[in-house]
């Protein structure tokens, strides 16, 4: 289970002398089981990604912890090979002098325990991110979109994490591309039985990949809901939000 309790955050912005303080995270509590999906939907700024940075490890929270099957994500251990993330960016999120297959493979070597040898691995993945084997020799700029974020998506499934953090991993795909970013998550969840924490603004996108959704707002959670009920739900940012997708 990964476990985020009572986290707080806070930066100091302006000049030396003039620094002010800005709290982002205000005591975030939630816990997403294992296999579940959570979606964390809320407006720009309300201090999502800085919890997702917090998660991975990237920073450290003012107060609270992160935990993983009872273990701080303070420590490498913990994290390495168990949590994986995909980004809204896909352009910068793969080394540009890495080949396809270079970028993949270096995720399947933080696991001991998969074949690192085996040509087979790397096809497969390829082939269950609906690309074909002759992609692995590929450099980034020679991908489109959606190609790139396919092999984000292998590069973060190769290390056969417990946990997939996608933080707004569709938002910049075209809207087909979207859908079919999201039927491919759908499936490698199935297959795989990762826990996700799923970023976005988009309502809809969330209400099809999620069991649970988190409504955040300024950073804190406003409401928790399970996805078959989202249309009882109670925040004034969430009925915003479902009015406009209905709409839509
Ligand atoms: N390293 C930092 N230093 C100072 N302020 C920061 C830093 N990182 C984030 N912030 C501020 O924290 C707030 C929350 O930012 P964050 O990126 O977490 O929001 P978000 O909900 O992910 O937004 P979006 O949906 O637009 O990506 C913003 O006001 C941002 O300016």
């Amino acid at each position: 289970m990964l476990q985020i309790e009572n986290i707080t955050k806070s930066y100091h912005n302006g000049i030396i002398g003039w620094k002010k303080k800005h709290q982002v995270l205000h005591g975030v509590s939630f816990a997403c089981e294992a296999g579940e999906s959570l979606g964390i939907i809320g407006e720009s700024g309300s201090g999502k990604s800085t919890l997702v940075r917090m998660i991975l490890g990237i920073e450290r929270p003012d107060q609270g912890q992160i935990f993983l099957h009872g273990k701080s994500v303070e420590y490498r251990s913990t994290r390495r090979g168990q949590i994986s993330a995909v980004f809204q960016d896909y352009t910068s999120s793969i080394n540009p002098f890495f080949t396809v297959e270079r970028a993949i493979m270096e995720s399947v070597h933080l696991r001991t325990n998969i074949d690192s040898n085996s040509i087979y691995v790397l096809d497969s993945l390829l082939e269950q991110v609906g690309l074909n084997a002759s992609f692995k020799k590929r450099y980034p700029h020679e991908l489109s979109g959606g190609e790139a974020q396919r092999v984000c998506i292998a590069r973060a499934i190769a290390c056969r994490p417990q946990y997939l953090i996608l933080d707004e991993a569709i938002s910049s795909l075209d809207v087909s591309i979207q859908v079919q970013v999201l039927q491919l998550l759908k499936e490698l969840k199935n297959i795989y039985n990762m826990g996700y924490v799923f970023i976005t603004h988009d309502i809809q996108a969330a209400a099809y990949i999620c069991d649970r959704i988190i409504i955040f707002r300024q950073g804190q959670i406003e409401e928790i809901i399970n996805t078959d009920q989202l249309s009882q739900v109670q925040s004034d940012y969430g009925r915003t939000l479902l009015a406009t997708s209905i709409v839509l």
